[in-house]
């Protein structure tokens, strides 16, 4: 279960988000090696989530929402993934719809970060989608999958192998319009099936396909009763820590 906060909350507001997360998941004895549960904040925490994280000895992971494709010189703004995981992140996000499309994320780019983040031992979490009118054309497998293999372009089997997927269909992201579960299902298949024949079944069994797009804790186990869902990719939910804690505490719901 991984929580993008997005643009929110300042560097003192997410150690209180940790804290109270990290509070709720031991109250209720969450196994953290059945569900990873993990956080990515805005750049400007990482440092405290960090500190929190290691200081306390918090089994809650944490990652970053976007890196650069460069390594390091004059591209003012940017973060690297080397500064990254010297900051300890485990997961970085890379060409989530929101980066596409108010950023102009082509697939070369989300390509590009992907080895990126290899470079530096980061897992990434590789965000596809597809909007309103693709997904009214019924052809949203296809553009699905077509993103899914544009973005691993070039990467080795072992990497793949280790890499997290999120679908998030567009219409869905922090609209209250949640898909149906088996709309999650049906994309998620397919990323699942395009993985067995670009690689191996065995690979594709392996890695883990998260379902996003206005997950709360009301709507989560059925989204994760879903065959090849293994997670979701949480946003406004995450920055309630009571909230996503119960979203990590899925399996406690009763509507399976
Ligand atoms: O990265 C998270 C997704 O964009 C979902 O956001 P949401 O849960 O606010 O719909």
């Amino acid at each position: 279960m991984a929580g993008n906060w997005k643009m929110n909350l300042d560097h003192q507001q997410a150690a209180h988000l940790v804290q109270k997360l990290a509070w709720s998941l031991q109250d209720a004895k969450h196994d953290f090696d059945a569900v990873e549960v993990a956080v990515l904040p805005p750049f400007t925490d990482l440092r405290s989530v960090q500190t929190l994280i290691d200081g306390d000895k918090l089994k809650l992971k944490f990652g970053a929402q976007d890196l650069s494709q460069h390594e390091a010189g004059a591209y003012t703004g940017e973060i690297s993934g080397a500064m990254l995981a010297k900051l300890g992140c485990s997961y970085v996000a890379v060409g989530h719809s929101e980066r596409r499309e108010y950023h102009g994320e082509t697939d070369a780019l989300v390509n590009a970060k992907l080895v990126a983040a290899f470079r530096h031992g980061l897992t990434p979490i590789l965000c596809i989608g597809e909007g309103l009118e693709v997904r009214k054309a019924a052809t949203h497998v296809d553009h699905c999958t077509a993103q899914l293999e544009a973005a691993l372009t070039d990467l080795t089997a072992e990497q793949v192998a280790t890499i997290v997927i999120a679908y998030e269909p567009v219409w869905a992201i922090g609209t209250g319009e949640v898909a149906t579960p088996e709309d999650a299902q049906e994309v998620c298949a397919a990323v699942r099936d395009k993985l067995a024949q670009l690689y191996s079944q065995s690979l594709a069994d392996g890695v883990r396909v998260l379902y996003g797009g206005s997950v709360k804790a009301a709507n989560v186990a059925g989204i994760m009763a879903q065959e090849d869902v293994d997670g979701a990719l949480v946003g406004g939910a995450s920055i309630d820590p009571a909230e996503f804690a119960s979203i990590a505490r899925y399996r406690d719901h009763v509507t399976r």
